[in-house]
């Protein structure tokens, strides 16, 4: 009786059968989501915590965002696809704006909580449609590209593959290194599960990796499994007792920035995924405010709680692929995600080259947006192609955004394309002019 009840409960809220898909699957595709993307809870406090803030609350922030999102996602927009904080977000917030600009991480949360109201508004105005199409899809699929090859080589830096060089800027890392080859390791094994299309291979990956470093000893071993939840004290409503630091006219620009990532970021991934689960109709997303929503909302909560924004994850494609349908999906990856706040004592473990090919993976999963981008025209190639190198080789998402952004209507224009840049270019060639003028010249003076 109890579980017929439940039953006709589970089928009323996520309407399986009609998305043709059981509750096994539907299980089993939320297990599959949560290895592959569960690395986060490790990673975001080890890229935060760089940045000066407490790894503990962070991992606490970063769980309760995923949870938050993930929930949302599946009771508001019923689709399978997970949130939990971006790898392009936390790895501009570190490392463009706290160490190259110098913006401490309690005024950067400040920039982050006020882009996530922005984004919110945005999703419930329903002004959603007009920011989303007015960026020419070449453009947004370079962005998206341009964040996978910045979020690889903090990865290549952060493994002590790729190393500062004085003569020409990078160059390989020593192979003499013994931590360096446990990068290597996680690396191979990572690639050759991936390539063998394993359900969960990061997780694997970053598991085998740092069971090499305690028997060798590389990794110290922590000293419990299990324990209480951190403490979000030193992280919680700092961002929001810091806002009236965004009287910095340098915030405004990163500000843009944050809005401009986690907006694209989750608006290309939940296409992207719509299209591989069969969601699409008409060249549109059903639900896609509802979807946004869920993200916004997940992003003001992580701001408030001590996290950097959250994103449609693309590893939900893992679970998708092998048959999740709905959000009952994403409620059992939030259901994971509470059951793993009791492994914080994990953190210790997972270090700077456990988490290297993890970054490295995911950079490799967003680069494949370059599949996409028209090169044959060069008004295009040349705007995609700057925002691409632009992000890695100036170690700053904005200004890859700033490069696309100002060639494109010049090339366009010259090319006789002019009919085809939507007015918000325009607007936005001014914006990322000052932009540039703020991050860049401004702090020069
Ligand atoms: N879409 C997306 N997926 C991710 N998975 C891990 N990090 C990210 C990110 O920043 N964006």
């Amino acid at each position: 009786m109890q579980s017929d009840a439940n039953l006709s409960f589970i089928e009323k809220v996520f309407h399986l059968k009609e998305a043709n898909t059981t509750i096994r699957r539907e299980v089993l595709a939320g297990l599959t989501t949560f290895v592959s993307m569960a690395y986060i809870l490790f990673v975001n406090p080890q890229v935060l915590g760089a940045a000066g803030m407490d790894k503990g609350a962070v991992f606490t922030a970063t769980a309760l965002s995923a949870i938050l999102g993930s929930i949302l996602m599946a009771f508001l927009a019923n689709y399978p696809i997970a949130i939990a904080p971006g790898l392009g977000d936390n790895a501009f917030f570190t490392y463009s704006v706290v160490l190259a600009m110098g913006i401490p991480w309690q005024t950067a949360m400040a920039g982050v909580f006020a882009s996530s109201i922005l984004f919110l508004l945005i999703s419930v105005l329903k002004l959603r449609e007009i920011v989303i199409d007015s960026i020419p899809r070449d453009l947004k699929l370079a962005m998206a590209a341009g964040i996978g090859l910045f979020i690889a080589f903090v990865g290549l830096q952060g493994g002590g593959l790729v190393v500062a060089s004085k003569s020409t800027l990078v160059e390989m890392g020593s192979l003499t290194v013994p931590t360096t080859w446990l990068t290597i390791f996680g690396l191979i094994v990572t690639g050759l599960l991936m390539a063998k299309k394993v359900p969960g291979s990061i997780f694997i990956g970053m598991v085998l990796t740092t069971i090499l470093g305690l028997f060798t000893k590389l990794i110290p071993l922590p000293k419990q499994i299990i324990s209480t939840i951190p403490s979000m004290k030193p992280t919680f409503g700092v961002g929001i007792a810091h806002l009236p630091d965004l009287a910095n006219p340098q915030l405004w620009a990163v500000v843009l920035v944050f809005l401009l990532v986690a907006f694209f970021d989750t608006a290309g991934t939940l296409i992207g995924l719509a299209e591989q689960a069969g969601f699409m109709k008409d060249n549109k997303m059903p639900r896609i405010g509802r979807a946004l929503m869920a993200d916004s909302i997940s992003m003001v909560g992580g701001a408030v709680m001590g996290t950097t924004p959250t994103s449609a994850y693309v590893e939900s494609s893992a679970g998708i692929a092998i048959g999740g349908r709905t959000g009952l999906t994403s409620l059992v990856v939030s259901i994971m995600f509470a059951l793993a706040m009791f492994f914080s004592p994990l953190l210790s473990v997972v270090t700077s080259n456990v988490t290297a090919p993890v970054l490295i993976i995911v950079g490799i999963l967003m680069a494949q947006a370059m599949k996409e981008i028209d090169w044959s025209k060069f008004e295009i190639a040349m705007p995609a192609f700057l925002t691409i190198v632009g992000m890695p080789l100036t170690y700053n998402i904005s200004y890859g955004f700033a490069f696309g952004i100002l060639f494109y209507p010049l090339t366009m224009w010259a090319a006789g394309r002019r009919k085809e840049i939507t007015p918000i270019m325009y607007i936005l060639f001014f914006i990322f002019i000052i932009l540039l003028y703020t991050i860049n010249i401004l702090p020069a003076k």
